[in-house]
């Protein structure tokens, strides 16, 4: 799939798929395509080339209109309306409307409901905004830096919620953000789109165990890569996706394919230093991990409506199963 606008591509050969049940967080470079990715699957845009299909429709189509909420950066509601007025609209266009719900969440920050949306403060905008996206009780739920403009304390309150309401009720939640710390600690799921495609797609853990970092003194002669760096042979079979020399000292971040042979101290990524690492599109091949490929469906590839597995991480305890802890 592709979209272009009248001064070029913003996305291009992006062909990926979100697995339902999933919190995955979207990231990557300013202009790098993800309000719209968004866009197109909140059919606010049509690609320009290729399809996008939304639980398998048309995201123009009244069922996938019924499934997909969309939360953009500016969070729009009408000025004039009261925050009870803006519910009881939320309930009125929407057929599948959960008053309790979003009640819930406009009470839960003490926000009056017969105060105006355009008297109220950005934090409590955005969480009536939560509120109205919430109560469409979606199947999927599209949030466009969602925390920006939020002090710490509503953030991460207004991040507990929305983990709170995807895990009870399965939602499949698409989450753009600059904060790499926020999205560590919310998603289970993450894509890091760059120059317009997508660089790495796959499940926290996966990605997290796919890594390795590699430090060692560098002793002999370096090898050219098809990416233009020098290393030494012995990398040449596994995929560096970044390295740096320093003096003598290299440091690369490698998905090794089998052992790492010679004196290679070998220590486990940090999430952020791997998301980086893509993020600045190092020409390293992307990693699409199998249940992020578009194709048939396949049983057990955790593409069902509801998985029966949840993997929705609880807030401020990001985990890495599997894996010992850092060496250093
Ligand atoms: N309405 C538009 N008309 C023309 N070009 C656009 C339009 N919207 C976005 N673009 C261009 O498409 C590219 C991707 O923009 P997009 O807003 O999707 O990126 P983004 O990843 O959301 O960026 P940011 O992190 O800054 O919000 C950019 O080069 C941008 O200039």
């Amino acid at each position: 799939m592709g979209k272009r606008y009248r001064r070029g591509w913003a996305l291009r050969d992006c062909s990926f798929r979100l697995p339902a049940g999933r919190v995955c967080g979207l990231i990557g470079p300013n202009g790098a395509g993800k309000t719209t990715l968004m866009g197109l699957a909140a059919d606010l845009l049509k690609p320009t080339t290729g399809t996008v299909r939304v639980f398998g429709a048309a995201p123009g189509t009244a069922e996938a209109g019924l499934r997909v909420a969309f939360l953009p950066q500016e969070k729009p509601l009408f000025k004039r309306f009261t925050v009870a007025e803006t519910l009881r609209l939320g309930r009125e266009l929407n057929p599948r409307w959960d008053q309790r719900t979003a009640e819930r969440i406009v009470r839960s920050g003490g926000v009056p409901l017969d105060a105006r949306a355009g008297a109220l403060s950005g934090g409590q905008r955005t969480r009536v905004a939560f509120a109205l996206a919430f109560g469409r009780r979606p199947d999927l739920l599209l949030l466009d830096e969602p925390g920006s403009g939020l002090d710490p304390l509503v953030r991460r309150e207004l991040m507990s919620v929305l983990l709170a309401e995807a895990a009870e009720y399965g939602t499949t939640v698409l989450l753009s953000s600059h904060l790499l710390a926020d999205l560590e600690n919310s998603c289970d799921y993450l894509l890091v789109l760059a120059a317009g495609g997508i660089r790495l797609a796959g499940g926290v853990d996966e990605i997290l165990t796919t890594h390795t970092l590699l430090t060692g003194a560098l002793t002999g002669a370096l090898t050219g890569t098809p990416a233009g760096r020098d290393l030494p042979p012995e990398l040449a079979r596994h995929t560096v996706v970044e390295s740096r020399v320093s003096g003598r000292q290299l440091t690369a971040l490698v998905r090794p394919d089998g052992p790492v042979a010679g004196g290679w101290r070998t220590d486990d990524p940090t999430l952020e230093e791997i998301l980086l690492a893509y993020f600045r599109d190092s020409g390293a091949p992307p990693l699409i991990s199998p249940g992020a490929h578009v194709g048939p469906r396949t049983a057990g590839d955790g593409t069902a409506p509801h998985p029966p597995e949840r993997r929705v991480r609880a807030p401020g305890r990001p985990g890495r199963p599997g894996r010992p802890g850092r060496a250093r």
